[in-house]
């Protein structure tokens, strides 16, 4: 079942075309990665999906719990309706502790209203209970338990990544959209970071779309890849026919080296 539909997406800065006319389709349940040169129109993509930007024109359909449509996007309403990000530039609170960055998360989606928190009532320490067990259950899947206390400036690059997956999944989403995870991690931590993916995908039954520039993660992990190059989606399919598209190779490489292969 499509979880995601995209119609003629098409977002144009002044003169700049950024997105241009992009119709897909993402299935319930799948990894699926959007890849593409620089500027290809990738952050735009998903700051559309997630009520950054407005469209210039065409629909993004959501269908969770009833269609949540591209007029309803604001993006401080994105985990209500079960959809979490990241960002390219990790956006940790630095001087919180780990523990608190993740709480953050939780706390988008907690039942209690004001009164309970300022009143000091037995449903806020509930709810506050509840949520830092599910903080720290989250932050055992990341390994990052041991570091729960400290504040996240003083982690590595790596690991504060990490802290804003977990920050994300802590809003229980349905589907996670990952900004470029694995950017500035070294091989081993993509390596692990890949499994921990795939691993958190099947076990909270997510739909997770990525934006990443290691192929060694986006070939291991996704289902179907969707590739942008100049804001036009240019091709799309498994991991083995996109490593094999001549339109993608070339807007990779250039059209010099395609013809230099043959
Ligand atoms: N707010 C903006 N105002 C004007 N132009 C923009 C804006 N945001 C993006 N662009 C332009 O839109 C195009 C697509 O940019 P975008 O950041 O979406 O590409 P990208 O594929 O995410 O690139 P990268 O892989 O380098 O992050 C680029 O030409 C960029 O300069």
């Amino acid at each position: 079942m499509a979880l995601l539909n995209v119609t003629k997406l098409t977002k144009n800065f002044g003169g700049v075309k950024a997105v241009t006319d992009v119709d897909l389709e993402v299935e319930e349940n799948t990894i699926t990665g959007i890849i593409g040169p620089n500027g290809a129109g990738k952050t735009t993509f998903f700051n559309l999906l997630t009520g950054i930007y407005k469209p210039s024109s065409g629909d993004i359909i959501y269908h969770i719990n009833g269609d949540v449509t591209s007029r309803m996007l604001r993006p401080q309403k994105m985990t209500k309706y079960g959809i979490a990000r990241t960002f390219q530039n990790i956006r940790l609170f630095k001087e919180m502790t780990v523990t608190d960055n993740v709480l953050l998360g939780y706390h988008c989606n907690l039942s209690y209203g004001v009164f309970p928190s300022v009143l000091r009532l037995p449903s806020y320490f509930r709810e506050e209970k509840k949520a830092m067990e599910k903080a720290h259950e989250l932050l055992k899947i990341f390994h990052l338990y041991d570091k729960r206390d400290e504040k996240a400036k003083n982690l590595s690059y790596g690991d504060q990544r990490k802290v804003e997956i977990a920050r994300a999944m802590a809003a229980d989403p349905k589907i996670l959209l990952l900004d470029e995870p694995a950017a500035g991690m070294n091989p081993n931590e993509t390596k692990e970071l890949t499994k921990l993916i795939k691993w958190v995908q099947e076990e909270f039954q997510l739909t997770i779309i990525l934006i990443e520039h290691d192929m060694s993660l986006v070939m291991k992990l996704c289902d179907k890849i969707f590739v942008f190059d100049y804001g036009h989606l240019i091709a799309e399919g498994d991991p083995e026919s996109i490593q094999c598209n001549e339109q993608v190779l070339k807007a990779y490489l250039g059209g010099d080296y395609v013809a230099e292969a043959k």
